[in-house]
């Protein structure tokens, strides 16, 4: 597979693992219809990445960071792991955050980011805190060491 696609700035070459998304997928299709499907992983990646670029607390580690690739990867690793029928191409967590200096606030304001993305999309409070409760063992890969 391609480690960049058109409109993508080209990255270092790595191995494609669905296992580089961090978590195992959920069980079943409640999750993905509780996001709506992948029309609706789509629009709470979009979101959250316009969010985070535009954000006071952390729009600074974004900027000048690959937007249209973010896009690509967020949503296919969101997708992989609600079980909506994607794979995921991106890089593992450790190697996409890697000495970029995030610290517990900034992972903070992220998660707060998201769920303004989710309650957007409308998605419940019980499949929002399912899905971070996913991500939540991800911090230690993503903070700075
Ligand atoms: C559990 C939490 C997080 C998850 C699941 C996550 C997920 C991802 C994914 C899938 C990518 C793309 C990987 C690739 O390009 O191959 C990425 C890149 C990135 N993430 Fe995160 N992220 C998390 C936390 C954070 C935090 C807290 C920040 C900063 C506040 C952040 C900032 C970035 C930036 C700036 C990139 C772009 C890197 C680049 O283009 O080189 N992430 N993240």
């Amino acid at each position: 597979a391609p480690h960049a696609m058109p409109g993508e700035e080209t990255v270092a070459p790595y191995a494609v693992d669905d296992r580089n998304a961090g978590a195992a997928p959920f069980v079943g299709d409640g999750m993905a219809k509780a996001f709506h499907g992948q029309d609706g992983i789509r629009r709470i990646v979009d979101n959250m990445v316009e969010f985070s670029f535009a954000d006071a607390v952390i729009g600074e580690i974004f900027a000048n960071q690959d937007k249209v690739r973010l896009k690509r990867t967020l949503f296919e690793q969101f997708c992989y792991i609600l079980n909506a029928g994607c794979t995921y191409t991106g890089r593992d967590m450790a190697s996409a955050h890697k000495d970029m200096g995030i610290q517990k606030a900034d992972m903070n304001r992220l998660v707060e980011v998201l769920q303004r993305a989710m309650t957007a999309e409308g998605v419940d409070f019980q499949a929002q805190n399912r899905f971070l409760s996913k991500l939540a063992p991800m911090r230690r890969a993503v903070l700075q060491k």
